[in-house]
């Protein structure tokens, strides 16, 4: 598809056709539009008072000079007050025939140039047909405006030379045809030009978009890459770590105690009898038990250990620095801990305890080594009667 079409450009205007898209585009180019307005004004304001030499030389210290001289004095005041209005205040751009009061001001003082000084109409057309292209190309503005204002100078100035330098029918043909071709050179010139700037806006406003919605698509991947990675390492219903989590860091604490030569322990921690409570209670309420068992263990043990939901109701740590006996006396104070656990109704009144297996590093074990010894202590535990602290010679 053209991408005229696409971006619903119109081709004679060069704008685009719905009003809040040009408005938009106009807001875009506010500030370029306001500097390169001012910049204009005072180089044609330049270029106008110049003319007063050549002016000067024409018509000596005569009173014509002095018309002549008032009136450029007044388009170039005129140029100069309107590029510091434009500087503090802003310009006009979102009105365009507002925004055009320059263009009609310096076609109105180049025709008016006529009857003062009749002599220089050869001269004076060049001066136009730099104007007209300079009102085209030069003074920003839109194109339907640049245009009514160059055919307004361009007309002014025949009228101007009929009137007041009664130029022969073949002349004046000859001008017309000339600013003619003047104005049809500058209207496809500017047209060429809005229609690359409103594709270029276009074009740079789908590009962000995309960009916004690529940069949407990578945070809500990244949301959901957060989400699995904590279903992947946290135990839903206990926040405790999940098995595959548990011993990916508790190997990792095995590698620094052995590099360290440092002591390091496993305790696996099982709820005794939990089968009764949710046998009598429902298992909505033995999951509240086992939330409350979770807390309590994480909230006993120090920040460096490590603790994961092993399966069911039993519960696994790693340990690291801690010897034996020590360990030990850990267990026992988890121990204690779960068994001072106040449950709400309708479990109130049921004591809670757990069994506790410990297995300690020796040399070169391996962690699924100490795991297993630390799941036979447990077992010892149960058989021995539960409710106890069992550890490895
Ligand atoms: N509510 C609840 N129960 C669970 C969950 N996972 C496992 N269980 C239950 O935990 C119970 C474990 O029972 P057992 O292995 O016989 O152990 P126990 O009753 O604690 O007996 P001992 O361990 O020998 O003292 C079973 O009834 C399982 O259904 C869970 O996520 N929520």
């Amino acid at each position: 598809m053209p991408l005229n079409k696409k971006y619903n450009i119109s081709w004679l205007t060069g704008q685009f056709k719905e009003s809040e898209q040009e408005a938009r585009y106009r807001e875009s180019i506010k500030l370029t539009v306001r500097r390169d307005t001012r910049l204009a004004l005072i180089i044609v304001a330049l270029i106008f008072a110049m003319f007063t030499i050549t002016d000067y030389n024409l018509l000596g210290d005569t009173s014509g000079f002095y018309a002549l001289a008032a009136m450029r004095i007044s388009v170039v005041l005129a140029c100069i007050a309107l590029a510091v209005i434009i500087g503090r205040v802003g310009c006009l751009s979102s009105r365009p025939l507002l925004h055009a009061i320059p263009l009609w001001i310096l076609a109105t003082g180049i025709v008016v140039i006529i009857p003062l000084r009749p002599e220089s109409l050869l001269t004076q057309i060049t001066a136009v047909v730099v104007a007209t292209m300079a009102f085209y190309l030069l003074i920003p503005n839109v194109l339907s405006i640049a245009t009514c204002a160059s055919v307004f100078l361009s007309v002014g100035f025949i009228s101007a030379a009929v009137i007041f330098v009664d130029v022969p029918i073949t002349t004046t043909m000859r001008l017309t045809l000339l600013l003619a071709m003047a104005n049809i050179v500058g209207y496809c010139a500017l047209l060429r030009l809005e229609l690359l700037q409103r594709r270029q806006f276009s074009l740079l406003n789908d590009e962000r978009e995309q960009n916004a919605r690529l940069q949407q698509e990578v945070e809500h991947r990244r949301a959901l890459e957060a989400q699995l990675r904590m279903l992947a390492e946290q135990d839903a219903l206990t926040g405790l770590a999940t098995r595959s989590h548990f011993i990916k860091r508790a190997e990792g604490l095995l590698r620094s105690a052995r590099h360290d030569n440092s002591a390091f322990c496993i305790l696996m921690i099982d709820i005794d009898h939990f089968k009764r409570i949710n046998d009598s209670w429902g298992h909505m309420q033995g999951d509240i038990v086992l939330k409350q068992v979770a807390s309590t263990l994480r909230c006993a043990l120090r920040e460096v250990d490590v603790i994961g939901r092993f399966g069911g109701e039993e519960f696994i740590v790693a340990m690291p620095n801690i010897e034996c006996q020590q360990a030990i006396s850990v267990a026992t104070r988890l121990k204690s801990c779960v068994a001072t656990i106040e449950l709400a109704e309708p479990l109130d009144g049921i004591s809670l305890s757990v069994t506790i297996g410990i297995a300690v590093k020796r040399d070169e074990t391996m962690l699924d080594e100490l795991i297993q010894q630390a799941d036979e202590m447990l077992y010892k535990g149960k058989r021995s009667g539960r409710n106890r602290v069992e550890a490895t010679q």
